[in-house]
């Protein structure tokens, strides 16, 4: 398409593009936006070498005018984004970039990779975090992302173990990503440790000798009530007896519900009452609520595979469409139309607004960017499929979401740390109504257009299908 732009002496076409997605993952009600800051790494640093030059020349399917293009290739446009870590919802822009045809097509699908990507994890990771009742992170149990060795790849793992960290696991098994992002690394053992000993309970003692004072030791390797955890007890009262205490068992299989609470009984009776219970095997957000309904005496979760892939919602369908060609100075909209309405786009070049009634997201609206921000006064806003469906609101704070990252090739936004972005998250999802939070069915937040926007796309719409 680069080529055939620069064919078409359509290079230095001014354009605008929204990155969007139009369906919750997971049935999810919202989406944990994330991975702004390796697509902005990318826009900043993106440039052909002469290799990969050499290699698209030897393919004898392009110029040399072109290939010089590419030679001097440099992202020179703008971008305004949401912050990593806001919760958002279907059809709104997460990113909006104006800029060359030429350069704003290349970077579609790497965009969209970043984005997708980790914004699937971290909205996966949180969907944990509210099973695990931690929404309020300070109460319930910690979820430990142990994926690596289930992740679709090297890069899956170490960006999925940042996107669950900004989704509110509190630790990762994977060391690379630790050292990459500052994530705290944390993990146990393996079995494989526990039988490479002539017996378990030598096994917890060289454990414990390499780590007095983060013990946490494997109990389900042989028998976890009648073996493991009576082992577990023997060097929890040799560590008493040095001034240190057990840190924690892990038990890694069978009946989770009635042997972490048999453990429980057994450790509080030995004087191990802050002794924590760690649980993992193919846990999932579903099996983690129902663990807590069984009145399950698990402190903290080790998750891998459900919460790396995301396995049972792989892929996020976030989407990169043309909404405006500029012309003389003026943007003019564009729009793609569908059989299929959800697949019909909204035009124009775009803002987008939160609207807080009592300190909570009530509703957003989308609106073209020349239009003003509601500021204060009453605001009428309806469906914009089932128009009748309206309410007014009055007392509100308003929000406008979008916010400059890159200006004329520029960065002009400081990338937040990642402990911040997570604190930011939190913060955000304390926002959002409970009813929206909800693993099942959740309430499904007003996601509404300007009436400038709407009736703008019906016309457009209109004169689309003649
Ligand atoms: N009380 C429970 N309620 C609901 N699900 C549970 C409960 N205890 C364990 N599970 C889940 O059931 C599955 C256990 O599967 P399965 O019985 O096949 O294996 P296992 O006994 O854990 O042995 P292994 O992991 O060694 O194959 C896991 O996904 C685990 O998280
Ligand atoms: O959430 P999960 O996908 O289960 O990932 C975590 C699992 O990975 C490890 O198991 P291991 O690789 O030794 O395999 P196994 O326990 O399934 O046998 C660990 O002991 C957990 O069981
Ligand atoms: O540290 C652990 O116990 C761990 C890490 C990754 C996968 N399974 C277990």
């Amino acid at each position: 398409m680069m080529y055939g732009y620069y064919k078409a002496g359509r290079l230095d076409q001014e354009v605008v593009f929204d990155l969007f997605y139009r369906v919750n993952p997971c049935g999810n009600g919202f989406v944990v936006f994330a991975g702004l800051e390796q697509a902005v790494l990318y826009l900043m640093t993106l440039r052909f070498t002469e290799e990969e030059i050499a290699y698209l020349r030897q393919t004898n399917l392009f110029d040399e005018g072109f290939l010089g293009e590419l030679a001097q290739f440099r992202f020179t446009g703008t971008v305004h984004a949401v912050s990593e870590g806001t919760v958002v919802f279907p059809y709104e822009p997460l990113l909006r970039i104006e800029g060359r045809l030429f350069e704003l097509q290349l970077i579609e699908s790497a965009l969209l990779c970043f984005v997708n990507h980790q914004s699937l994890i971290a909205t996966k990771a949180t969907r944990m975090k509210l099973a695990a009742q931690t929404i309020l992170f300070d109460d319930g149990g910690a979820i430990s992302d142990f994926g690596l060795r289930r992740a679709q790849n090297r890069d899956a793992s170490i960006f999925g173990a940042r996107a669950a960290f900004i989704g509110g696991c509190s630790s990762t098994s994977n060391v690379a990503a630790g050292f990459y992002f500052g994530i705290p690394v944390a993990g146990t053992q393996a079995h494989s440790w526990i039988q490479s000993f002539p017996s378990e309970l030598e096994a917890f003692r060289a454990y414990r000798d390499a780590y007095p004072d983060q013990t946490v030791l494997l109990v389900d390797t042989y028998n976890v009530l009648r073996s493991g955890v009576p082992n577990a007890i023997t060097v929890g009262l040799e560590l008493r007896k040095e001034g240190r205490d057990l840190l924690g068992i892990r038990i890694d299989s069978g009946d989770l519900a009635y042997l972490s609470k048999e453990a429980r009984k057994r450790l509080d009776e030995a004087g191990f009452t802050e002794t924590k219970i760690i649980a993992s095997d193919d846990l999932d957000e579903d099996t983690i609520r129902d663990l807590i309904l069984q009145g399950a005496a698990i402190d903290a979760w080790g998750v891998g595979t459900a919460l790396i892939t995301a396995k049972d919602c792989p892929a996020l369908g976030g989407v990169y469409k043309l909404s405006a060609e500029k012309v003389d100075a003026r943007y003019i909209p564009k729009i793609k139309v569908s059989e299929n309405p959800q697949k019909v786009t909204n035009p124009g070049k775009k803002k987008w607004v939160r609207f807080y009634v009592n300190e909570r997201a009530n509703a957003d609206l989308i609106m073209l960017d020349e239009e003003p921000v509601p500021a204060g006064e009453a605001v009428t806003l309806f469906d914009p499929i089932h128009t009748y469906k309206q309410k007014t609101i009055t007392h509100y704070r308003v929000r406008e979401m979008l916010q400059p990252i890159i200006v004329n090739g520029q960065m002009v936004y400081e990338l937040p740390e990642l402990i911040e972005i997570r604190a930011y998250a939190e913060k955000e999802l304390r926002s959002i109504p409970s009813e929206t939070l909800r693993l099942k069915n959740p309430h499904v937040h007003h996601v509404d257009l300007s009436r400038e926007l709407w009736q703008l796309k019906q016309k457009l719409v209109q004169s689309a299908r003649m």
